[in-house]
């Protein structure tokens, strides 16, 4: 089933919930505040989704300062709390960037920019997923092949389509796809409850692995190639995405496995160096701690609870956008 992740309904914000996926809860969003809340609990969460949202949320501040009388110092305001709510992923600050010239035109004119951006997702999605697919295919042969992803960086993390999983789509089209490998996520389980879910729908070949099983199952030659999104890519082809990706990268590297990273344009950040000049959002420890309901760490352990690794340029053997492939681990950087 292709849906649309966000949407616009009578002047409110239409999302899916991807907090309690893998039930299918719509939730409407009609204030600043209830907007930032939704960003900063993963309501509304994945980079290339953020991005959009950073545009449709100030349309929502603007819809909102129309309905009292428009004040475009606001509207600049509320967009600051938007751009800020999560740090890792350029594209929410990129999203509302982007919609900001409009501002002082009217809320009908910031609309009408962040829907213009949100249609071009997914087009920008199908594009980088056809080009990794292609990328793929000449480097291992059109074979059927085994993926490993991790997180989710399909359709739920975008607008629509994916990223990654727009790589493994574009793949499926070509009737190549063997078995898609979903790492679990933790602590949120992003792996599980919506990876998963997607690949199911597509009617495409998984099994779910505990995070910890990625690297042996790439170390035993179970996997021909890791394909990963991004929440930020720095100018020298660091790549930021969800904790986790780093040790995929590793292995990867160590077994000769081609390791791809499928991201829209938006997600590159030229004006980040390198990937220690990233901050990484560190979240509540009781994510760590408490799965379920129940707590499985004795009572005064804390948690260390970062959501995001860096994987060095090197270990990058491609970045495939809407507009380009780009080579790290040959010296080529994006910016
Ligand atoms: C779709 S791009 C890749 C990422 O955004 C995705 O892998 C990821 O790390 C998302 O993290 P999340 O914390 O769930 O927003």
């Amino acid at each position: 089933m292709e849906r649309t992740t966000i949407t616009w309904v009578d002047g409110h914000v239409e999302t899916i919930d991807q907090t309690v996926l893998p039930e299918l809860r719509l939730l409407r969003l009609s204030t600043v505040d209830e907007f930032v809340d939704a960003i900063k609990r993963l309501v509304i969460r994945g980079a290339p989704l953020l991005g959009a949202a950073g545009a449709l949320g100030v349309a929502l501040a603007a819809a909102v300062s129309g309905r009292v009388g428009y004040d475009p110092e606001q509207v600049r305001r509320d967009a600051e709390l938007i751009a800020s709510a999560r740090p890792t992923a350029v594209n929410l600050r990129w999203g509302v960037e982007q919609v900001l010239p409009f501002v002082d035109e009217g809320a009908d004119a910031v609309l009408v920019a962040a829907l213009d951006l949100a249609a071009a997702d997914v087009t920008a999605n199908k594009q980088l997923g056809r080009r990794g697919a292609d990328f793929l295919r000449e480097q291992l042969g059109d074979r059927p092949l085994a993926l490993h992803t991790h997180c989710n960086a399909g359709a739920l993390a975008c607008v629509g389509w994916g990223t990654a999983l727009g790589v493994v789509r574009s793949l499926q089209e070509d009737g190549l796809v063997r078995m898609v490998f979903a790492d679990e996520t933790r602590p949120l389980f992003q792996g599980s409850r919506i990876t998963a879910t997607e690949l199911a729908e597509l009617g495409l070949p998984h099994r779910v692995v505990v995070d910890g099983a990625g690297a042996g199952l790439i170390a035993r030659g179970m996997v021909d190639a890791v394909v990963v999104g991004a929440d930020r890519i720095a100018a020298n082809g660091d790549v930021a995405n969800k904790v986790g990706t780093y040790p995929l990268a590793l292995a990867a590297a160590r077994a000769g496995v081609p390791f791809v990273v499928a991201a829209p344009e938006s997600t590159l950040d030229p004006a980040t160096p390198e990937g220690a000049a990233i901050e990484i959002e560190e979240r509540d420890p009781d994510e760590v701690l408490v799965v379920g309901g129940r707590r499985m760490a004795p009572a005064g352990t804390g948690a260390v609870n970062p959501a995001f690794d860096v994987t060095p340029a090197d270990l990058v053997t491609a970045i495939v956008t809407e507009r380009r492939l780009i080579r790290p681990a040959l010296g080529e950087r994006p910016s």
